[in-house]
């Protein structure tokens, strides 16, 4: 297979707000804004933003529970909205979701084996035994005993919870797993633990993770590279090292600046810089950070920064910090992808 795993071409996602009998023009909640990236087998790629920037709109378009307003989502180079319904059940195969209530997220009257092998019942009958050795050895892989596996969601802890979440994403064998938010949740020590996990599983078994969090020190360790999102659109996107040594948007800056405490459980991006995110109803002109910007001038109160390629592999949208060659290809699409690196955590 040539090509990324996961291509996402100008994905945008408006929700209508109301019927507008009246208005000629209905107001749109402008959730999703033209974003591309791509994702290649075993890569992670993190999803940052302030609460409202459209990070769970994308996992909600990626996994085709919501449809888009415009732009597509390929993977293995093929459009998903075009699938017919048995390459859609082929396509559920590759790409699993790990939600961020683990709780809420599992069925509480099915026992954690049952949870767990239901993804794989859905497509094959599978006999006691089959069950039995499959709920066993999805448990043994996210590091949990065979014997948990008749007990009730309720009557594991949040941690076990989470790891059940992951071995069902894992029943399928997937290519790809969504993880939104899936640590926050959780306890300091906890989080490590599952996060941990994620790591042992991309190394064992290639899964690329698309990881959406609001928590940099997470993002830090597990991200080869990283989505910058505000109100909507990407506004850097860089391999995760120089993301982090480097800043190049202002917003981006902001948050790091905001974050500088190395234990991750201390870092988060609750008010990383002055003033509110601005409604996505209503977005500024120009470049939407432009009102909370210390270094805008007049162009970002007008046009909106395309993603400009820089030298060292980001894409960047800003006038001020990577303004546009008129030479330079101005484009919406991912950066080279970097290699990933293997990241030890904690
Ligand atoms: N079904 C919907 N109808 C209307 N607006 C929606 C809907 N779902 C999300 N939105 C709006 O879209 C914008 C993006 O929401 P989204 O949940 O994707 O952001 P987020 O970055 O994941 O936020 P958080 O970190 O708080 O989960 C928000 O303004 C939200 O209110």
């Amino acid at each position: 297979m040539t090509g990324p795993l996961l291509k996402v071409e100008n994905l945008t996602k408006h929700y209508p707000l109301g019927a507008g009998i009246l208005k000629k023009t209905i107001p749109v909640v402008r959730a999703v804004e033209d974003v591309s990236f791509s994702v290649e087998a075993g890569e992670t790629l993190c999803i940052v933003g302030e609460s409202g920037c459209g990070k769970s709109t994308v996992a909600r378009l990626l996994m085709r529970l919501a449809e888009p307003t415009a732009g597509r989502v390929l993977i293995d180079g093929t459009d998903i909205a075009g699938l017919k319904k048995h390459e859609l059940r082929a396509w559920r195969r590759r790409m699993q979701m790990v939600f961020q209530d683990p709780y809420s997220s599992l069925n509480p009257r099915l026992t954690a084996g049952q949870i767990i092998t239901e993804p794989v019942e859905n497509f094959e009958p599978l006999s006691w035994k089959q069950r039995k050795a499959l709920a066993a050895e999805l448990l043994q892989q996210v590091g949990m005993s065979p014997q948990m596996m008749d007990r009730l969601p309720s009557e594991l802890s949040g941690g076990q919870r989470q790891r059940l979440g992951i071995a069902r994403a894992l029943a399928l064998q997937p290519a790809l797993i969504i993880a939104d938010e899936a640590v926050s949740a959780l306890d300091v020590s906890v989080q490590a633990q599952i996060l941990n996990l994620l790591l042992d599983l991309q190394q064992q078994m290639g899964i690329a993770f698309v990881f959406i969090s609001h928590d940099l020190g997470v993002v830090e360790h597990i991200g080869h590279r990283v989505a910058v999102m505000y109100l909507g659109r990407i506004v850097e996107l860089a391999p995760c090292e120089a993301l982090f040594a480097k800043p190049v948007h202002p917003y981006t800056e902001a948050l790091i600046v905001a974050a500088p405490v190395p234990d991750p459980t201390r870092v988060r991006l609750a008010a990383p810089v002055d003033g509110e995110v601005p409604s996505p109803v209503n977005p500024p002109r120009g470049c939407a950070f432009h009102p909370r910007c210390p270094l805008a001038v007049e162009r970002c109160r007008i046009e909106v920064p395309p993603l400009v390629p820089m030298a060292d592999g980001r894409v960047v949208a800003c006038h001020v910090r990577a303004p546009a060659q008129p030479e330079v290809a101005v484009s919406a699409r991912p950066p080279p992808v970097a290699e990933p690196h293997s990241s030890g955590l904690f």
